[in-house]
């Protein structure tokens, strides 16, 4: 099996990616069969559990769409939680120094590189122990992607970017915008600066970029500033503007 962070050094088309907020295993269900390269599984705004997590990751393990969770925060023991569980791609937020970052890159490697528990035998991860080169080959297969979304993390992007075992990094224009003085603004000129700064520095360090689309011409723009994955919309979005779309279209 190809790991995400492999598919984001091939050349190609951006990977597009879908948000995924509802914390059902049915709508994920059903978003997997959409043709997306990646759905994001949000244990940081959305109700999720690791239980809850499970379920979607379960539910879209047939089909092709890279499954990336995204965990509340850098705690080495939640990372171990949704590693356990399966999923080999992780979006960590709020990732503001190289010393936070170098942390996570820790508590998602075994030991003697790092400090993540070992399951093998009872972890969905290891196929239950029925995948005898998981222990081994974790860290190829893992990717790891921080998130750029502060004032604090723009002034040490390329400490940040440079650091061992951060494959990705991913810019968050809300809470960078939030950061920035322009809370609930994220195309306030001075975040659209700033995240064409954070684009060239992590595009400096070689490492892919990724970023979270305010709209579809957004992600358009995004993939024409050659981001390598973007998240082009959200689970609730679909359903909120389909839902208002239909009523209003049947009533005028
Ligand atoms: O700060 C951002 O922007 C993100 O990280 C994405 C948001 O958290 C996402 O939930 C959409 O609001």
């Amino acid at each position: 099996m190809t790991s995400f962070k492999d598919r984001l050094a091939a050349d190609g088309p951006a990977l597009l990616g879908l948000w995924q907020a509802l914390a059902n295993n049915y709508t994920a269900d059903i978003c997997a069969r959409a043709g997306y390269d990646w759905l994001l599984f949000d244990g940081e705004h959305s109700p999720n559990t690791a239980q809850t997590l499970l379920g979607q990751l379960q539910a879209v393990a047939p089909f092709d769409a890279e499954p990336i969770a995204r965990v509340p925060s850098g705690d080495p023991v939640l990372i171990k939680q949704y590693l356990d569980i399966g999923f080999t791609t992780l979006l960590v937020p709020m990732v503001d120094t190289a010393e936070q970052a170098a942390a996570i890159v820790s508590a998602s490697r075994y030991p003697p590189h790092g400090i993540r528990g070992v399951a093998s035998a009872t972890a969905r991860a290891t196929g239950f122990g029925t995948d005898g080169a998981y222990l081994k080959e974790a860290a190829e297969r893992i990717t790891l992607i921080v998130q750029i979304e502060s004032r604090a993390a723009l002034e040490n992007i390329d400490a940040i970017a440079a650091t061992p075992g951060v494959d990705a990094l991913f810019i968050g224009p809300a809470d960078l915008s939030a950061s920035l003085g322009h809370l609930g603004n994220p195309t306030h000129p001075e975040v659209q600066q700033a995240i064409s700064h954070a684009k060239a520095r992590i595009d400096a360090a070689g490492k892919p970029a990724g970023i979270f689309a305010l709209s579809p011409d957004d992600a358009k723009h995004r993939m024409v500033d050659q981001f390598r994955f973007i998240s082009i919309g959200t689970d609730i979005g679909l359903l909120l503007k389909g839902a208002q779309g239909l009523i209003a279209s049947v009533k005028n």
